[in-house]
């Protein structure tokens, strides 16, 4: 799938074209971008804008709709009368959605659109929108009304309606704990309504109407694709870090974050020195599970496992949720306790790495199978029953579990960590 960008350069990624490049990329989608003004902006302050000229603009234009077929477009900054009626110009035949974020003002204070670029932006730019999504003070500037229990939110949608724009939500309109955002479609009207996170960030706007062209583009309605937008934009202010020295910039976490994360620990967990040494004969798995996991079903494992052969070490099967049973299981009765802890592995019990682990800083605890009740073996919760018992007898978040097995089960160590990446550094500790 291919969705087209058309907006400002951003040169430190928070929103513009850049920020859409992240928010598509993020989502598996390949972004197209047309590119209409250059703007110095950071986290702190905004510098000045230089509009590209209309040649650039026009072949821009081209390029991409001569080549590519495109499933939708976001129009973001469009700064002047020239720009605007080019683009009016190339989009007003197009069949496909086209979600306007009529954005006019920075966060940190830059003017995004001249001032005598907005009634053409209204005639021009207004009517190709499938949905136009302007915050509460962009929509209060389109239309010269001013929210307020008189011009409700509905009065001044109805407005936008008016210019054109098919359907119109208004965001980030506040009330207490709740920061809803009003919809009007052709024939009907809501609410949605979201927590309020206290945190002034870069480049959430950007975001939301990315999230919105792209479910719209997966051919999504209207509503499913507000809801979907709302829920990304409220992870990514959540997640927001302070990159720069000034304002939060949001951060977009990757569909496949836990896939990635998993399967490249994975392959440098394989490449290490000796690392044979630590195989058990049950082989070995290595979970990353998703945040608040309910069931091994929320839980990245290998289906099939991580098996030596010789001196080589070899992963037999693929990434699955639900992959794992054993050390997925381990890793839920960790989890529950301590949510952080979200990777797990399992390695060979030794009296050599046990010394090591002993040596190193890091926090041991072990369990007796022996001395496991006998209903708990009925019900065959073993694993949960000895995880338990071990997070029990610790007085600090374990790293490392061990048990020394029992009549016909192997001993086992299982190393704990936040990420793949944070075992990986455990295991460094204590290989060979
Ligand atoms: C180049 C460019 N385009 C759009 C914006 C506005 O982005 P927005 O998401 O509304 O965020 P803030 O600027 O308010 O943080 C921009 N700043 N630059
Ligand atoms: C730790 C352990 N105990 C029995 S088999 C095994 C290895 C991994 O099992 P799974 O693939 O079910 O996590």
């Amino acid at each position: 799938m291919n969705i087209l960008s058309i907006g400002g350069s951003d040169p430190s990624s928070g929103a513009g074209i850049q920020s859409d490049i992240r928010v598509f990329s993020a989502l598996g989608v390949h972004t197209l971008t047309v590119i209409t003004a250059i703007t110095s902006q950071n986290t702190s302050k905004f510098g000045m804008v230089e509009p590209v000229s209309s040649k650039i603009l026009q072949k821009q234009l081209e390029s991409v709709f001569s080549d590519f077929k495109i499933n939708g477009v976001k129009i973001g900054m469009v700064y002047n009368s020239k720009i605007i009626k080019i683009i009016h110009q190339q989009l007003k035949k197009l069949k496909i959605p086209i979600v306007v974020d009529p954005v006019i003002r920075s966060t940190t204070g830059g003017s995004l659109i001249e001032n005598n670029a907005r009634k053409d932006f209204q005639k021009y730019i207004v009517p190709l929108a499938t949905i136009i999504t302007p915050n509460k003070k962009e929509a209060e500037l389109l239309t010269k009304m001013k929210i307020s229990t008189k011009n409700t939110p509905e009065k001044v949608a109805k407005e936008i309606q008016n210019m054109g724009a098919k359907n119109v939500t208004i965001t980030g309109i506040e009330e207490k704990k709740k920061v809803s955002d009003f919809v009007l479609e052709k024939n009907s009207k809501y609410i949605i309504s979201g927590e309020k996170i206290p945190k002034i960030n870069h480049g959430s706007g950007c975001i939301h109407s990315a999230a919105v062209v792209y479910s719209l583009a997966k051919k999504k309605s209207i509503k499913e694709s507000l809801y979907f937008a709302k829920k990304f934009t409220y992870k990514s202010i959540k997640n927001a870090k302070k990159i720069g020295k000034g304002i939060a910039i949001t951060d977009i976490q990757s569909k496949n974050k836990i896939e990635d994360e998993l399967s490249s620990a994975i392959t440098k967990f394989i490449k290490l020195k000796g690392i044979y040494k630590n195989i058990p004969e049950c082989q070995t798995n290595f979970v990353f599970s998703k945040q608040r996991p309910k069931s091994t079903k929320d839980v990245l494992g290998i289906s099939g496992r991580i098996v030596k052969a010789g001196t080589n070490v070899l992963v037999a099967g693929d990434l699955k949720y639900g992959g794992s049973k054993h050390v997925a299981t381990a890793l839920l009765s960790m989890n529950k306790k301590y949510p952080g802890i979200c990777s797990a592995i399992n390695l060979k019990y030794q009296s050599t790495t046990l010394s090591k682990i002993k040596k190193s800083k890091l926090e041991v605890s072990s369990y007796d199978r022996s001395k496991e009740p006998k209903h708990v073996k009925i019900k065959g919760s073993t694993i949960r029953w000895g995880i338990n018992s071990a997070i029990k007898n610790s007085k600090k978040i374990p790293d490392v579990i061990f048990h020394k097995g029992d009549f016909g089960k192997e001993p086992m160590i299982i190393v704990f960590g936040k990420t793949p990446e944070n075992v990986l550094e455990k295991i460094l500790k204590i290989k060979g």
